[in-house]
């Protein structure tokens, strides 16, 4: 794609809006979710690298609306994605209240160690997640924060306690430590599957985890991948399954994500495309939703009073601008 050429900057900017909508919970270290959104011949596409991020880190994100937008979806294999429940890192009181926004649903993916607490402080939260859902499939979410030593313990002790653990989800922060981990834990005779999300998403080479041996499963986000293709080619030569997730976007952005999902030539695991539900509100007044842990597969018409009601103040609008065109530049 000759970006130049396929989207002019001066389209772009035409037609683009700057939202901030606030988070329910604190996720990420986030109460408030910013995003650029902008209209192609496609449709509707959401630009939202996290505002720390690099601009280079950003234009790869930059890269991946522009497609979304401008270029049509590869065939789609299946109009329905099973999704995953998502609960931040919430004390064990607040896990009810939180879970009971996303309806039905078979896999939970709990975000752990995210304040640097203890290890009791992650299994308060499992352990209330299983005694309020004892059918669901569990999956943890590190983002690396663990030591290979801490990952191993806590498998023991979720194996032992007998906790449906699906996968662990970059438990560790590199890639040599993800090898580790699978070495140990298959030494240790514990069934324990291993899926790479930073390893794969900030690196330069996202086959090198595939080389090192170092995931069972692979975690493809669309936009931190530049886009629907990118992570299409990356899953077809690493040849293991994989689990689509959602960067907290909009319907928008999450749009995005359900056609890579729907893309896919095969689709074992829910994904964790329901992050919707983390948010106040909505840049669509029909939104993606979750239904009975299904979300469908369309585009997502953005409405102009929700651009409204959630428009970005002046000078963050202005410092989105200013991104956008020195990320497109990098293109
Ligand atoms: O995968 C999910 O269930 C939801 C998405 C999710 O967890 C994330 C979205 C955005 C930023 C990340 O810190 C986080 C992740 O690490 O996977
Ligand atoms: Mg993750």
């Amino acid at each position: 794609m000759n970006v130049s050429q396929v989207a002019p900057l001066s389209e772009l900017l035409g037609s683009a809006a700057v939202v901030s909508i606030g988070l329910r919970t604190r996720f990420r270290g986030l109460l408030e979710r910013e995003a650029l959104l902008f209209k192609g011949p496609e449709g509707w596409a959401e630009w939202s690298p996290f505002t720390e991020y690099s601009d280079e880190e950003a234009a790869v994100w930059l890269r991946a609306a522009i497609e979304f937008a401008y270029q049509p979806t590869p065939a789609l294999q299946r109009n329905q994605i099973g999704i995953n429940a998502t609960l931040p890192a919430v004390g064990p009181d607040q896990v009810e209240k939180v879970l009971g926004r996303f309806g039905r649903f078979a896999t939970v993916k709990i975000k752990v160690v995210e304040h640097g607490e203890d290890l009791s402080a992650d299994l308060a939260r499992i352990n209330r997640v299983v005694e309020l859902f004892p059918d669901a499939k569990i999956r943890l979410d590190a983002n690396g924060g663990y030591t290979v030593l801490e990952a191993l313990n806590l498998s023991k002790t979720l194996l032992e306690n007998k906790v449906p653990l699906e996968y662990l989800e970059q438990p560790v922060a590199s890639i040599g430590e993800l090898a580790q981990l699978r070495v140990e834990l298959k030494r240790n005779g514990l069934e324990v599957q291993i899926a790479a999300d930073e390893s794969i998403r900030k690196a330069t080479d996202p086959m090198a985890v595939v080389h090192a041996s170092a995931a069972d499963i692979l975690v493809l986000k669309a936009a931190p991948l530049g886009g629907i293709r990118q992570a299409l080619e990356i899953a077809a030569e690493a040849a293991l399954p994989a689990v689509v997730s959602s960067a907290l976007e909009t319907s928008v952005g999450l749009s995005m994500g359900a056609h890579l999902a729907a893309a896919l030539p095969e689709l074992t695991f829910d994904c964790g495309l329901g992050t919707a539900s983390l948010l106040i509100g909505d840049v669509s007044s029909s939104p993606l939703k979750v239904i009975d842990g299904q979300l469908e597969v369309r585009r997502v018409e953005v409405d102009q009073s929700r651009l409204d009601t959630f428009r970005a103040e002046d000078h963050r609008a202005d410092w989105w601008l200013e991104r956008l065109e020195r990320c497109y530049k990098l293109l």
